[in-house]
Parts: structure tokens; sequence; C-alpha cells
């Protein structure tokens, strides 16, 4: 067995501790080719597996050798889920499954290594388990860039190429295949709640609210039943709108708002066919299989808040139906004022707070920009680009190509709530990234770096998209550290 020799791996097994009616021990796929496409060495620097050699890599993420001290098998998740608003019972992990548990050496969060394509379960309904390799480079891709938006993402830890053929409706067939494995604080879904309550699996439901404030909320413990379930809900709220509020100030439609992919933290997973978008759109909607816009960029916040009635639901039993509902009905402050944070924190400015612990000049500065946005058809990360640090980048937006849009009276109140406002020290101005260009992933980008991956095995333009991604996040202050070549 390759052991990684770098002693910080803090192995844990705690999704083993909620029982069997939880998870279904299954077997890997064996892959016929492992090639090595992409290795996050920043995360895995940082989480004590940096040092594997690459086919120690290999072993552990292609062919699922187990973690010293981490899960011996690995567990498929069951859940269930409202898809597109009608409810799924037959859904769980059908092509991945959780593979490792680990602590994170700087924060102490418990983190998941979780796979995407690594075989049938007995929950892939006669599909296939797997992931195409398209599907895998798009996921690498969208996390990179969200991680370096400020987005409290999954992390794309590694992809293989597994040597398959698949059949897919929605890309040219046959088409290449992968294994994922992702990095992830926590994979308990909305539909992992829903499934107990569906199932009437009342003392299941009790111990998946406990372990949940245990290992992801520990703040919220209350000897009292009712109270602690409360508070649970209360941080899932807060945690769903912080990743809802950071998706408005990224320009990221999701596109897939189901219940089976919003965790409990709040930590955005999932990228099927999701899109950045290229200027400020509340109709923007990413999936074609989308043709009422469901999901639209602008009905992001109502998706969130709906997921959260349901989990609100699953928790009836537990605690009182009136204070749940309060909790549900605050949702629409806890997003605005989630999006004011993350408006902020993109243009790395310090809140105004012009009386202590009213939000209301940071909340309507939010509303200036975003209004300013749609009327003005700028384009959406040219404007974060060019004004980031405000005072600090005026003069610098003075020469974008887009300053004319700056000299209109509709930018006033805009230009006089970002001159209002300090640079917060991660501001960066004189980082040479600022005298570029904006990095952006827009679709047409993405098909440009899959084409030469599809028609001659080319990956020089995906990797120096993902060193730009990097240096964009080091300039933002949000990468934890930076690229380096996936193979040595
Ligand atoms: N090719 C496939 N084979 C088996 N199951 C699949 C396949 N594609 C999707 N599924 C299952 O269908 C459901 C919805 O798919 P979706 O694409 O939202 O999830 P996923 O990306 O596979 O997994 P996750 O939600 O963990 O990211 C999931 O239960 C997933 O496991």
């Amino acid at each position: 067995m390759a052991e990684p020799d770098d002693t910080r791996l803090l192995a844990a097994r705690h999704h083993e501790e909620l029982g069997d009616a939880f998870f279904d021990v299954v077997e890997p796929a064996r892959f016929p080719q492992h090639i090595l496409r992409w290795r996050n060495d920043a995360w895995a620097d940082r989480v004590g597996l940096g040092a594997l050699s690459d086919e120690d890599w290999i072993a552990h993420f292609g062919r699922f050798e187990p973690l010293p001290g981490s899960l011996e098998r690995p567990l498929a998740l069951r859940y269930h889920g409202h898809q597109f608003r009608n409810y799924n019972p037959d859904l769980g992990d059908g092509r991945g499954f959780l593979f490792a548990q680990l602590r994170d050496p700087v924060d102490g969060r418990l983190l998941d290594l979780a796979t995407k394509g690594s075989g049938e379960t007995p929950w892939s309904r006669g599909a296939d388990g797997r992931l195409t390799l398209k599907g895998g480079v798009r996921e690498v891709l969208a996390t990179g860039l969200l991680e370096a938006r400020g987005v409290d993402t999954s992390k794309s830890f590694s992809l293989i190429e597994t040597g398959e053929n698949l059949y897919r409706g929605d890309e040219p067939s046959p088409t290449r295949s992968s294994v994922l494995v992702r990095l992830s604080h926590s994979h308990i879904r909305i539909g992992t709640f829903q499934r107990l309550a569906y199932l009437g699996d009342q003392a299941n439901l009790r111990r998946l609210v406990d372990h949940c404030i245990r290992h992801y909320m520990p703040d919220a413990w209350a000897e009292d039943e009712s109270a602690r379930t409360l508070a649970f809900f209360e941080r899932a709220c807060a945690n769903v709108a912080r990743m809802g509020g950071q998706w408005t100030a990224a320009g990221f439609v999701h596109g897939v708002i189901n219940t089976d992919n919003v965790t409990i933290t709040g930590e955005s997973f999932d990228y099927g066919p999701y899109r950045f978008l290229p200027v400020y759109d509340p109709k923007f909607v990413a999936a074609y299989f989308d043709p009422v816009g469901l999901y639209a960029f602008g009905r992001q916040p109502n998706a969130l808040r709906w997921n959260l009635t349901r989990l609100a639901e699953c928790l009836l039993p537990l605690t009182s139906p009136g204070r749940l509902e309060g909790v549900v009905k605050g949702f629409d402050l806890l997003f605005a004022e989630a999006l004011t944070k993350a408006t902020l924190d993109r243009l790395a400015l310090d809140p105004l707070a012009l009386e202590p612990g009213d939000p209301g000049a940071d909340l309507d500065f939010a509303s200036a920009i975003y209004g300013f946005m749609a009327a003005s058809g700028v384009p959406f990360e040219r404007f974060f680009f060019d004004w980031r640090g405000g005072p600090a980048s005026e003069r610098r937006a003075a020469d974008s190509p887009v300053a004319d849009l700056y000299a209109g009276a509709e930018f006033a109140p805009v230009r006089a709530g970002l001159l209002a406002r300090t640079p917060t020290p991660s501001a960066n101005p004189s980082h040479p990234y600022f005298q570029g260009e904006p990095c952006t992933l827009l679709i047409d980008e993405i098909e440009a770096l899959w084409a030469p991956i599809a028609e001659a095995d080319d990956w020089s333009a995906w990797h120096a998209k993902l060193r730009e991604i990097a240096v964009a996040g080091e300039a933002m202050g949000t990468a934890i550290a930076g690229y380096r070549r996936p193979s040595r």
C-alpha cells in the first residue's frame, strides 16, 4: 500500500459513526488506464498529502487504496432530493463515494475526500457510474476560479483520465472518461435529511442533527433538543445564505440547485452545467435542461430559500414549527447581508459602518453596484477588477477600456460609495495581475480550452488557464498557495 510520507495527514472516520443506515460499502471501478491530469498540490500540501509521488497519488486517487487511518472501504452515501422541485427517493451516490475524511491542520475543519466517476453503486439507477473527462476538466476550472473569487467551494483535488469510452447525450460520443476526487467540508446534503424524514426515521434524524452540530457547528450545542435543532437550522441557513451571496458576487450561476446539491455547511459543490456571467443578468440560465429558468441567476436566492424550507420541514418533529418558520422568514435579510459582505470582500473594501451594527449604508451600496451593473452592461468581472480597493484603484479605473461607463450619472452613487470606503490590506492594487486583464471563464473560453484536449490531447491551454486562475487568486488574497505543475 502506498503511504504518504508526510505525517501531517490527520485522518478521521466520523461518517461511519452515523451507522450503516447512512451508507453502503462499495467497490471502486477498475479502470483500464490511469493518466494523472491534475493534482491540487496547494491543498495536498495543506492537508499533509503533498509529498505523495505521482505513482502513490494514482494508487490512492485512481485505484482507491485506503489512506492510512481513514476509511478502509469506500462509502456510497444515501440521500434523497427534490430535483427541479420533484421529489426523487431513488438518489444517493450513484457515481461517487466518500473515500476518506481528514482534519484540516490549519483550521481544524473536518474535510471529506469524495469521488465523482468512481464506478457503479446501489444508487446508479442503471447508469454507468462514470464521469466524462470534459466534465472533470470543467469542474477543475470552476472550483479554481470560484476559490479565486472568494467562494467557499469544494476543491478539485485530483483528476485522473481513466481510458474508457463513454456515451452521453450532451457530448459528442464516444467521449473520454475520468475520475475526480474533491475535497469538501462535508457531503451532508439537505437530501440526507429528506430521506430520513421520508422514511419516518426519527432516531436517525436526531442522530444526524447531533452529528452535524458536533462536527460542523459545535457552538450550536445545547442540552435541550428543540433549542439545539433550531440552532443547527439557524447555522445551516446562515451558511447557505453566505454561499448564495458569494455566488452572486462572483457572477456564478450554479445551474442545478436541487436539494441533493446543497449541504448544511454551505460549501458550494457539484459543477455540472454551471456558467460564469458575461454581464449582470438576473435571467441568465445555465442548464439547457432548465427551460423555465427555475435556477436562473436572479432566482438563486429563492431556490436556496426553497431548499431551506424543505430542510425545515424535515426538522418539524424535533423543534417548534413557528420558530423554524421565523428562521426561514429571516433568510432574505441574511442573504442581503451575505451579498453585501461578499461584494465588499471582492472589492477589498471595509464596511462603512456609519452607525455601529447598522449595515444599512453597505446594503444600499451593494444594491447600487448591481443596479449599475444591470443598467450599464459593464462586463461582470471587469467592474470588480477595475475597482478593487476603491480609492486605491481610481486612477487605474480611469484607464479602463470601459472608462466611459464610469463617467455617466448612473455611476455617481457607486463612485461615491467606492471612494468613501477604505481599502483592506488584501486590496493589493500593485500586484501585476491588476496591470493585465481580468481572469474570466466564459463558456466560449471553456470550449476553447477543451478543443485542443479533445482534438490533439494538448493540455497546454488548460494548464495556462489554471496558472492564470492561481495568479488571480494570489492577487485577490484568496489562494492558499500558487500553482504547481500537475505531475513531477
Ligand atoms: N453516470 C452516472 N452513473 C450513475 N449515477 C449517476 C450518473 N450521473 C449522475 N448520477 C447520479 O444522479 C444523481 C444526480 O447527479 P448529479 O450530476 O447532480 O450528481 P453528481 O455530480 O454525480 O454527484 P454530486 O452531487 O456528489 O456532485 C446523483 O445521485 C448521481 O450520483
